[in-house]
């Protein structure tokens, strides 16, 4: 295995080995990283004989647990989660994220502020200093549809920086979100007070979410390249 495939692994594996339990409700998040959580999370399950409730944040994520045979609740049944695990494109040093370079943000922040843990799972190349260092994508902005032009203009004002649409890979226009909506990447931003930034987005009508994710998660595990998985609190 790759070693950026070893790392993510190392990291998810060790999340779900620390932060579920039996009858624990958990947040599945969503991407590539994810996808080795709930593969131990289905070993766990079956060889402990563990009962555990899943949410998923994404069509992916629900696809997921459907595949490895999990228990499929919602946030209708169970509203408060012990925990949400889930990736990320980027960690800063005080735990701020980026999310949505898959194109889910909305259903993970909406899991992830309904669970009294979110855990973040990562490969090293996520770990840095401050936002914007290593992950060049930009932050996802969730827009509805008619108002991402405004939007887009709006930010680029306001705040600098370009903003793009982004574009689907294997069909013609943009990407959709699984609500429908389009996303905007912002990218060449400043070093901002994140909180402030994340507000002042939320506040521009036609936002839906953005794909900033402060003062939310609780812990990061970084799968490191030589085999040791770093904590980040
Ligand atoms: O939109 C996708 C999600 O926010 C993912 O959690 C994030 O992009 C990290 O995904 P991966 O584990 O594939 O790097």
């Amino acid at each position: 295995m790759a070693s950026l495939e070893s790392a993510k692994k190392l990291a998810a594996y060790k999340a779900v080995d620390l932060h579920v339990q039996n009858n624990s409700i958990v947040g599945v998040g969503s991407g590539s990283t994810v996808v080795y959580a709930v593969e131990r999370l289905a070993e766990r399950v079956k060889n402990e004989k563990l009962n555990v409730q899943c949410v998923p944040t994404s069509f992916q994520a629900r696809q997921l647990i459907i595949q490895h045979r999990l228990h499929l609740t919602d946030l209708e049944i169970h509203p408060r989660l012990d925990v949400c695990i889930d990736g990320a494109d980027e960690v800063d040093s005080t735990l701020t994220l980026i999310k949505g370079g898959g194109g889910c943000l909305l259903q993970e922040k909406i899991v992830a502020s309904c669970a009294k843990e979110l855990i973040i799972i990562a490969d090293y190349t996520k770990n840095s200093q401050k936002l914007g260092e290593q992950y060049k994508k930009g932050i996802p902005i969730e827009v509805v549809p008619m108002a991402y032009l405004p939007i887009k203009t709006q930010i680029e004002n306001q705040l600098g920086g370009t903003v793009e649409l982004r574009m689907a890979k294997a069909k013609a226009g943009p990407v959709v979100t699984d609500n429908g909506n389009f996303i905007l990447d912002w990218k060449n931003f400043q070093d901002y007070k994140w909180d402030t930034i994340n507000t002042k987005l939320n506040l521009i009508p036609g936002v839906v979410e953005t794909g900033l994710f402060v003062n939310m998660a609780k812990k990061a595990y970084f799968g490191l390249a030589d085999g040791s998985v770093k904590e980040q609190i």
